[in-house]
C-alpha cells in the first residue's frame, strides 16, 4: 500500500474526513501505529520530555529528531511522517535548509516549524527547495520562556485576530498542513475554516480537520505531566493496539475531543 499523500489530507479535509495523527519515536510504536490506520506520526520534540525527561523542548538537537525519524521510517509505510525542527534549528533560513535536509534524509516526508510572521521567508524558502512544511502557531512550546509556562494562546481578542492573521500569512507563504496548540475551540474553528490547508490541534477543540496527541499522553505513561487535552485511551481498552484504535475511531466520529478535553 502506498504513502498517504499530503494531497490526500488536503482530500480529507475537503471531505470533511478526520485526519488522526500521533506522534511516535520508534520503529514497534510507529508499525503498530501504522497497522492500525494512523494517518500522520510526528517525530515531535516533545521527546525531550517524552523520552528523555526534560522539563521543556529546548535541549532537544537535530541529531535526537534526525534518529528517531530514522527509527520511525524503518516502522511506518502508510503514514505521513512529519520531523520536528527543534529549537534554534531554523533560526535563519540557512540554518533551516541544512537541518530540514537532515530530516528528510532521515526519511520525513515533511518538516515542521513553530511561528508566525518572522518565518515566512524560512517557509517560502524551504518548500522552494522541494521541503514541504507544517506551521505550528498557539502554545508554541520552544517559546515558553516567552509565554512563562505552558499556557493557552489566543483568549483575548488582539492575540486571537493575530494568531488568525499568521496563520494565513503562513499558508499564503506555502505551508500545506498547520498545527494548533492549546487555543479555545471556537478560534481554532474559525482558523480551519479560514485555511484551504488541513489544519490539526492538540488542545485545540473539536472543530479542526484533525487531531494529534503525544503517544505517551494517550496510553497515560508520560513523564511530565499529562496535559489536561490528554485522554488515556488505555485505561479504557485494557490493550496498547485497542487504544490506538479507539483514538483513531473517536477522532473519526469527532467524538474527541470533547469539552471536558477542550479550552474556552
Ligand atoms: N507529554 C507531553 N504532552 C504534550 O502535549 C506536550 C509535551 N509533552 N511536550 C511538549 C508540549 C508541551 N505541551 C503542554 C504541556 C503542558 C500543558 C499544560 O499543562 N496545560 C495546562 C493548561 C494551562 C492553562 O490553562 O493555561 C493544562 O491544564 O492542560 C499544555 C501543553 C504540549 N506538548
Ligand atoms: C505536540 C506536538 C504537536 C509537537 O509539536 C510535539 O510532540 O513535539
Ligand atoms: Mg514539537
Amino acid at each position: 500500500m502506498s504513502r498517504i499523500t499530503i494531497s490526500k489530507l488536503q482530500a480529507m479535509k475537503s471531505a470533511g474526513e478526520k485526519i488522526s495523527a500521533i506522534t511516535a519515536y520508534d520503529a514497534s510504536f510507529s508499525r503498530l501505529f501504522d497497522e492500525a490506520g494512523m494517518h500522520v506520526m510526528l517525530i515531535g520534540d516533545s521527546l525531550g520530555m517524552v523520552l528523555q525527561g526534560t522539563s521543556d523542548t529546548l535541549p532537544v538537537s537535530i541529531e535526537d529528531v534526525e534518529y528517531h525519524t530514522k527509527c520511525v521510517r524503518n516502522g511506518a509505510s502508510k503514514a505521513l511522517i512529519i520531523g520536528d525542527m527543534p529549537f534554534m534549528t531554523y533560526a535563519t533560513p540557512e540554518q533551516a535548509y541544512g537541518n530540514a535536509a537532515k530530516l528528510m534524509q532521515a526519511g520525513a516526508n515533511m518538516v515542521k516549524v513553530e511561528g508566525g510572521e518572522w518565518l515566512l521567508d524560512t517557509i517560502s524558502g524551504l518548500v522552494e527547495r522541494s521541503v514541504p512544511v507544517c506551521g505550528h502557531l498557539g502554545l508554541t512550546p520552544q517559546a515558553v520562556n516567552v509565554f512563562g509556562g505552558f499556557k493557552v494562546q489566543g483568549r483575548d481578542s488582539e492575540q486571537a485576530k493575530q494568531i488568525l492573521e499568521q496563520a494565513l500569512k503562513l499558508e499564503e507563504a506555502g505551508i500545506q498542513l498547520l498545527v494548533l496548540e492549546c487555543i479555545p475551540a471556537d478560534l481554532a474553528k474559525k482558523i480551519s475554516e479560514a485555511l484551504t490547508i488541513p489544519v490539526i490541534g492538540i488542545g485545540a477543540g473539536k472543530h479542526t480537520d484533525g487531531q494529534i496527541l503525544v503517544m505517551h499522553d494517550a496510553i497515560g505513561i508520560s513523564f511530565s505531566k499529562i496535559p489536561k487535552f490528554s485522554r488515556n485511551f488505555l485505561a479504557e481498552t485494557g490493550n496498547i493496539s485497542d487504544a490506538i484504535a479507539l483514538y483513531i475511531d473517536e477522532v473519526t466520529q469527532g467524538r474527541f475531543p470533547s469539552e471536558e478535553h477542550s479550552f474556552k
